[in-house]
């Protein structure tokens, strides 16, 4: 593979010592009867190794040892809890090496409608380096393809394409930036035989090139098992085997467990953890014993000889005079491979591709229009009379709420989805999360507002509301800034709740609390709450501002019901727009109104955006 100068990184000698990690877990969740508040829990315990350039290293182990948490160690995350050192050629992990490691995760997590080449073009652009020109980012996405064997499928939607193709597609998406230390969570699991082994093939030959892999594995092959230069046996969060795979049975034959003729070795090394707690004990004994030994030894035990020493302090080599930040290729000024705004330009790129067509959907649109006219034949053509006043505030209140529900919907559906994706991307360091926030409102945004601006250019001139042309653009922006203030408010709903269902439930409370206290069905609420909820309902300001424009311009109307809604008709036979305000209960002016929708607009954005940058994630997996 032909990299680019610029992206030529040194090759990583991965160290660790004495690694453990201890959690605190609720104790209802393991004991219901426990009295306790927390119960510590061990997930890894005392874990050395050293991983070289050039070697595939498998961790292997039951389900539950501990294997996703020493790489998520090892990789620098999730790190609370975690005491030992983990060094890259001798320098301590520091958090600006976040990306000069791959870490493929177990799940492929993508936006499955873009095409492989869009998914590693963009990738390419947002994580190369700003010294590269475009077509060198684009030459390494060709690089990258030809490498991973996915030019077959370079064109087709992701969510098309196979399983092993898309573990192709994540690997490939780790390995634009040329990293040389490369970490892999079960990348075979769901793949058949043959694709599993020719995936090891393919990090086979990323090691030849001088990349250090650690991959953790489930079932590999009697093939893919002997193709590896190193084995971590785990049970439990401790080592139980460090050593050649090809010398695991010798090792396990010394302490009394012989594997059958004919078997594969990695079937009857999974098969021998697995056992019983008594055997797992003895296992993990027999490592402490013999991996001391190593180090302190005159003569090799039977047992010790195919143990691989573990490092210690005294293996890193300190050089005094070595600079290992170069070493490691690490600047200081480098925190984002490019600046805030070619962020913003490729995310906002990247956004409207995805929601464009989300977006203008036969249907969507179909909708708009229909019901537009639907709107537009129910209040055809209202006559300027004192009767058509409470079908005026009505048209009103439909659009004004129309819209806003619809709207807030959509946005409390956008986090829960992309979370996974963006957490993803920005583990790995990607980009910083206001340009994605930035990039994703500013791209939304025209996209949301053209369908109900459609909606309003029909329903309104059909309902005769108002013909001044002024009049109609200042519904207009009120219809708008109410759309946005609304799908602020999904947003916020969405970033801060884990469970979409969990979000529909707030919503619908907050939805329609809004409305009933906006004072639209009950007219007299009970005093404490009358007078200061009512305050807290966008659905108000949007609904006066728009009234107030309905009313204005000082129309003359015909009193035709002797002052049933207008009080003027029951001394005049007209009566002036502004003269109906009273029978809709309008409070605020037409700029109070905006300007409050306004800032309900930036403060629910800014919600939002904290919301999605500080509430983490839950489920607290290691
Ligand atoms: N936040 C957490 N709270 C409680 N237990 C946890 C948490 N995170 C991880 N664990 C536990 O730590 C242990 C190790 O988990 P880990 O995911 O590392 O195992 P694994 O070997 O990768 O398993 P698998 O092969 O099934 O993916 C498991 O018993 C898991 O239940």
């Amino acid at each position: 593979m032909q990299m680019s100068e610029d992206l030529t990184s040194p090759k990583v000698t991965l160290t660790f010592l004495n690694v453990s990690k201890v959690i605190s877990v609720p104790a209802k969740m393991i004991d219901p009867k426990s009295k306790a508040k927390f119960i510590e829990r061990k997930l890894l315990d005392n874990v050395s190794g050293q991983i070289h350039p050039g070697q595939v290293v498998a961790l292997m182990g039951p389900s539950g040892s501990g294997k996703t948490t020493l790489l998520n160690t090892l990789a620098g995350r999730n790190l609370s809890g975690v005491t030992g050192d983990v060094y890259f050629n001798n320098v301590k992990y520091q958090k600006s090496m976040k990306r000069k490691l791959a870490y493929v995760l177990q799940q492929d997590l993508f936006f499955e409608s873009l095409t492989v080449k869009q998914q590693l073009t963009y990738t390419a652009l947002l994580r190369l380096p700003s010294n590269l020109t475009r077509s060198e980012k684009l030459q390494q996405v060709e690089t990258i393809i030809d490498t991973l064997k996915i030019r077959k499928c370079a064109n087709t939607p992701i969510m098309l394409i196979s399983g092993g193709e898309k573990k192709r597609v994540n690997i490939g998406t780790e390995l634009l930036t040329n990293p040389n230390l490369i970490f892999l969570d079960e990348p075979t699991s769901g793949l058949d035989s043959t694709s599993a082994f020719a995936l090891m093939e393919t990090l086979r030959q990323l090691a030849l090139q001088g990349k250090t892999i650690v991959t953790s594995i489930h079932q590999p092959s009697s093939q893919v098992f002997q193709s590896f230069d190193q084995l971590i046996l785990l049970a439990d969060g401790k080592t139980i085997f460090m050593g050649r795979p090809s010398d695991a049975l010798s090792y396990f034959g010394t302490l009394g467990y012989k594997s059958p003729e004919q078997y594969n070795p990695a079937d009857y090394v999974m098969d021998l953890v697995n056992q019983d707690m008594e055997v797992r004990e003895k296992l993990k004994e027999a490592y402490i014993t013999n991996k001391v030994s190593v180090y302190h030894r005159n003569s090799v035990t039977a047992s010790e000889r195919y143990l691989i020493a573990e490092p210690t302090e005294n293996d890193l080599n300190f050089k005094k005079t070595d600079n290992h930040e170069e070493i490691l290729g690490l600047t200081k000024n480098s925190k984002w491979p490019i600046g805030f705004f070619a962020q913003f330009r490729v995310l906002y790129r990247r956004s409207n591709q995805l929601t464009g067509k989300q977006q203008f959907t036969k249907l969507n649109i179909i909708q708009a229009l229909a019901l537009a006219i639907v709107v537009g034949l129910c209040w055809l053509r209202m006559g300027f009379t004192e009767s058509s006043v409470p079908d005026r505030t009505s048209f009103v209140f439909f659009i004004m709420t129309f819209w806003p529900f619809h709207t807030l919907m959509g946005g409390l559906m956008s986090f829960p989805f992309e979370r996974s994706v963006i957490n993803k991307e920005r583990a790995s360091g990607s980009y910083r999360l206001s340009a994605y926030f930035m990039a994703k409102s500013v791209s939304e945004a025209p996209l949301k507002l053209v369908l109900p601006t459609a909606f309003l250019i029909i329903a309104y001139w059909m309902a005769n509301i108002n013909p001044f042309f002024p009049v109609f653009l200042g519904f207009l922006v009120f219809e708008l800034l109410a759309i946005l203030v609304a799908e602020s408010i999904g947003l916020f709903i969405g970033a801060s709740t884990r469970d979409v269902k969990h979000g529909l439930v707030i919503a619908t409370v907050t939805l329609l609390g809004l409305l009933l206290v906006g004072g639209f069905f009950v007219k007299s609420l009970p005093h404490w709450l009358g007078v200061w909820a009512k305050w807290l309902s966008f659905f108000k300001y949007a609904n006066d501002g728009c009234l107030r424009l309905a009313f204005s311009r000082n129309h003359q109307y015909i009193c035709n019901l002797n002052g049933t809604y207008v009080s003027k008709c029951r001394t005049q036979s007209t009566f002036l727009g502004k003269d109906a305000l009273a029978y809709a209960h309008v409070n605020l002016g037409i700029g109070q109104n905006f300007i409050v929708l306004f800032g309900m607009f930036i403060f629910f954005r800014t919600l939002a955006y904290l919301s999605l940058r500080f509430i983490k994630d839950k489920s607290g997996r290691t």
